[in-house]
């Protein structure tokens, strides 16, 4: 999927919502367990109550990776399931991977070409061979971790590497590796003040941007600082959303935390 087309699809539904498919077998509703495969059932219920909300959805890989081999098939065929049912739906991996280009190329054809995601979450640590294998899909796009949600963020991401913020560094340089327009960002949503000046670096490009919900973050304050012209923010929640009920009505109570997100992005896109 281009980001044009993500963008008609935010324009057309009002939503720049993606819900993260973080499965957990010891949150999903008891009766799911009896399902052979509980984790998909649950997805396929989620997915089915939902997408007229949302533009995006967001498995985390270690909620799949967690259950071994059933785990791995659950996630293929959610992602079949979703290009098949929904193509228009921008699909991520948040799977945060990265290594030397050899070994790359193996995670990118994995997550991109076997298993067809739209988009692929990638740590920056090991520099520009290691996130171009990526970056060669066309029409395929890498997230690259720039300044993440949680505390530890500031461990690394905002100390000082020549008289610049490690964050800032890593959008300045990603801009300069080979197929750089097949790349996205993550910045956390617990992070809103930062936007003005990430902005300032990356003023058109897609920010993925966990946070609000469980993390507390603001979606009033990330569109203040963060929207741009093409929209250019797909905000993610994922237990806020998805474990709004344990019981016969989840499917239901998810829909009804999405469309509450959604509503509230709608006042937004009408202000920018
Ligand atoms: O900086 C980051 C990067 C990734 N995540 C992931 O997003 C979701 C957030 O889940 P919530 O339940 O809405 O808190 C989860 O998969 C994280 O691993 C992040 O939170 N922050």
């Amino acid at each position: 999927m281009t980001t044009q087309q993500l963008t008609e699809q935010i324009r057309k539904k009002k939503s720049f919502l993606c819900i993260g498919l973080d499965v957990d077998l010891n949150k999903i509703p008891k009766h799911l367990l009896t399902e052979e495969d509980p984790i998909f059932a649950f997805n396929k219920a989620i997915i089915d109550a939902t997408h007229h909300l949302c533009v995006a959805y967001k498995p985390n890989t270690a909620f799949y990776e967690a259950y071994g081999l059933k785990g791995w098939k659950a996630l293929e065929k959610t992602i079949m399931y979703l290009n098949v049912k929904h193509p228009e739906i921008f699909t991520i991996a948040d799977a945060k991977r990265g290594d030397i280009g050899n070994t790359s190329r193996m995670y990118a054809k994995a997550f991109l070409e076997d298993l067809e995601f739209d988009s692929v979450t990638v740590a920056p640590y090991m520099g520009k061979d290691s996130v171009e294998p990526f970056l060669e899909f066309k029409n395929k796009h890498t997230i690259l971790l720039a300044l993440t949600s949680n505390a530890g963020a500031f461990d690394f991401q905002t100390l000082s590497v020549n008289q610049k913020e490690l964050y800032k560094q890593v959008l300045e340089t990603s801009k300069t590796w080979e197929n750089s327009e097949n790349l996205m960002y993550v910045v956390g949503a617990t992070k809103a003040e930062y936007f003005a000046d990430i902005r300032n670096i990356i003023p058109e490009a897609f920010l993925l941007v966990p946070g609000v919900g469980a993390q507390g973050g603001n979606l009033q304050d990330v569109c203040k600082y963060g929207m741009s012209s093409n929209v250019g923010l797909l905000v993610n929640s994922s237990r806020g959303i998805i474990y709004a009920s344990n019981r016969g009505d989840f499917a239901q109570a998810a829909a009804q935390k999405a469309e509450d997100l959604q509503k509230d992005m709608a006042q937004e896109l009408i202000k920018y």
